[in-house]
């Protein structure tokens, strides 16, 4: 496995899965929540799941989902684990986990140190935490905002589960985040996109480019 694991989500063409997984995505990532733009339907998320499979883990990203509809994608979607980015409680993260055997990862919204304290119930039962900023005001989405936090509050922490680095990472800051954060794992969306909901091949390559030449010269 590479040292550094990238996440690129919010996939929705055989194009850009292509892309991605050419590139050396470590996980790629299907949105299921309509009020995105990069939301895929189950029957699209199937074809691009089953494109990744064997290549890349296929992350189910959900917000507040019933176990009925995560059981669904579950059955259909056959995933390698879920990520959850709603105000899910630590007890139906464990729900979920029991229900399907997989791992899952919990986004947590981060502003400042304090925010990080959640973070510690979640890696009671979270087998990865995904650190993100908090949405603008008046945001209809939880995540996928193009919007950063200040990368220097993970330096140092110590959290008995890894971590994975998200919020307005793009080709051009990534290596710095990865530098600043001393993540390992780092996710991006609206940073490889031409438009909102339409990723860029190009961006994608660069991306995963900028986050490998990076934990190499860090690794020095
Ligand atoms: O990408 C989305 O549309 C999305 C919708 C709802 C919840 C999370 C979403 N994306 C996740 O948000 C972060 C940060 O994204 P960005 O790079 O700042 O655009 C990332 O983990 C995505 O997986």
């Amino acid at each position: 496995m590479s040292e550094i694991m990238i996440k690129i989500c919010g996939l929705t063409t055989e194009d850009t899965m292509r892309a991605a997984l050419d590139a050396g995505a470590d996980m790629v990532g299907l949105v299921f929540f309509p009020k995105s733009p990069r939301h895929v339907s189950l029957s699209q998320a199937c074809k691009l799941a089953d494109m990744a499979r064997g290549r890349a883990q296929v992350v189910a990203l959900t917000v507040n989902m019933d176990l009925d509809s995560l059981s669904r994608i579950n059955e259909l979607v056959r995933p390698d684990l879920f990520q959850f980015h709603g105000s899910e409680t630590p007890e139906a993260i464990a729900a979920a986990k029991v229900m399907f055997g997989k791992p899952v990862m919990k986004a947590v919204a981060i502003s400042s140190a304090d925010d990080l304290e959640e973070a510690r119930f979640f890696a009671v039962v979270a087998d990865r935490l995904l650190f993100d900023a908090k949405p603008p005001k008046g945001s209809d989405l939880p995540g996928g905002n193009g919007v950063s936090f200040d990368w220097d509050l993970l330096k140092d922490l110590d959290l008995p589960k890894p971590f994975m680095l998200s919020g307005g990472l793009d080709p051009s800051n990534v290596a710095e985040a990865i530098r600043r954060s001393g993540a390992r794992a780092v996710d991006v969306s609206s940073g490889v996109e031409r438009d909102k909901g339409v990723k860029d091949i190009e961006k994608i390559k660069a991306f995963v480019a900028a986050a490998r030449s990076t934990f190499a010269v860090a690794g020095e």
